[in-house]
């Protein structure tokens, strides 16, 4: 078995992962099966079986996995993902993967399978609710925040956990991808001629762009928090009970209110997308009402756990000076609403679409609910700093 051994990189086989995982010895060597299941932008994901177990052997590729060796991507990635998993594993244990084994060398990080769980996305657009996933991701957000904060860290502390996940090829991509090409006519963008006249009067909103860059800038200048960097319903694993986060190669210091925005769009853009999955009226109401909720509750979750933790635990000066915690507040609820914004814009018509409108069958259908989604972006970015209550952020939703 060479992989272990020589200490260079290549990309593993199927008969590579498992005879990492039997030298590992990791679970039962006999008689191991198989099977590539990486369906993301990016990573190999081995599921390596045994007649009683199973094990997940994730592998970063030297480039993005969607596009192809043209596009050279850092194997850093892989050891960003497994030390945000380990680090979040500290203050959310029972909300990530384990971490059993990594390897930054060969780019591997080995976790716990999640195959009794579902991927959410596909959960959400088979209609499917869960009844613990908003608490679940508040209490993650908040979490995750505070405990990686200058309200918890001391100054210096939180100043080398800035620079261990600095991760710039991975935000260059969502500072691309989300905040910079779906508003220029850039060659990453599809989207079908029907939806063009929609699009170019994104590309000639000057108000939108100034907005979207300000946006953007946040993204690049604000190392409030560790974020996950891709909380999508894609990264985010399901039962009723039980809510794993995965998927964290884009981890970095950033704004506080990206995670939530990138979740809260995610469920929108599902919310948009129930007007077909769900063709029967009263069924889909139902439906579109608990996703609004999520997002209700996952806000108060984050802000009641947050608060909490700052009352209790922050050892910064001036954390109980009032006013202070909720200036932090406000300013993350506008962030997170503007954010929101970008990524249904660019889930929309940038590089990686959403199945959640994709799979929509009816092409009519399809462009009708972009449409929706693109005026629903654009509206949240331009009117951010108006809306002042989570309700009157679900009902601009609701009336999109
Ligand atoms: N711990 C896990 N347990 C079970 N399946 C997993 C696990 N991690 C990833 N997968 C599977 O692999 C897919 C891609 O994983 P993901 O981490 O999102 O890869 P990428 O980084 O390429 O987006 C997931 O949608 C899921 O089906
Ligand atoms: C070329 S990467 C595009 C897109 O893919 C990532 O998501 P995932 O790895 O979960 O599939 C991320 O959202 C990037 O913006």
């Amino acid at each position: 078995m060479t992989v272990l051994t020589e200490n260079t990189y290549k990309p593993l086989t199927n008969e590579d992962a498992a005879a990492l995982v039997r030298k590992l010895k990791l679970i039962d060597g006999h008689d191991l099966a198989v099977s590539e299941i990486g369906d993301g932008n990016l990573n190999l994901v081995f599921r390596v079986q045994s007649s009683t177990e199973s094990i997940i052997v994730k592998q970063a590729l030297p480039y993005a996995k969607v596009v192809g060796e043209s596009w050279p991507l850092t194997l850093d990635r892989a050891r960003i993902e497994s030390e945000a998993l380990i680090l979040a594993a500290k203050y959310v244990p029972d909300l990530v993967p384990k971490v059993l084994y990594s390897d930054s060398t060969l780019a591997v990080t080995i976790m716990e399978d999640l195959s009794d769980h579902s991927i959410l996305r596909k959960s959400l657009i088979e209609g499917t609710a869960f009844s613990k996933l908003a608490a679940h991701i508040g209490q993650f957000t908040a979490r995750t925040a505070f405990y990686t904060s200058d309200f918890y860290l001391h100054p210096f502390e939180k100043k080398k956990l800035v620079q261990h996940f600095s991760n710039p090829e991975l935000c260059k991509i969502t500072e691309d991808l989300v905040f910079t090409d779906p508003f220029f006519d850039h060659d990453t963008n599809e989207f079908s001629s029907a939806l063009k006249p929609d699009v170019e009067k994104i590309w000639n909103d000057e108000l939108l762009k100034k907005e979207a860059a300000t946006l953007k800038y946040q993204f690049l200048t604000q190392a409030e928090v560790l974020l996950h960097g891709d909380l999508h319903t894609g990264s985010i694993f399901v039962t009723e009970k039980s809510t794993k986060v995965i998927d964290p190669e884009f981890a970095f210091y950033g704004p506080i209110g990206f995670d939530l925005g990138q979740f809260f769009a995610n469920i929108a853009l599902n919310y948009l997308s129930q007007h077909h999955h769900s063709s029967e009226p009263f069924n889909r109401k139902e439906t579109q009402e608990t996703l609004l909720t999520v997002i209700q509750e996952t806000w108060t979750v984050f802000q009641n756990e947050f608060t909490r933790l700052v009352h209790e635990e922050s050892k910064e000066v001036f954390a109980r000076t009032p006013g202070v915690l909720q200036n932090v507040l406000e300013k993350t609820f506008i962030d997170s609403v503007g954010f929101a914004g970008c990524e249904i814009i660019r889930r929309t018509i940038g590089l990686a679409h959403v199945a959640d409108l994709d799979s929509i069958p009816c092409e009519d259908v399809q462009l009708f609910l972009k449409k929706k989604a693109l005026h629903l972006g654009t509206s949240l970015i331009k009117s951010r700093k108006s809306i002042s209550s989570i309700e009157q952020f679900t009902s601009i939703i609701r009336g999109a």
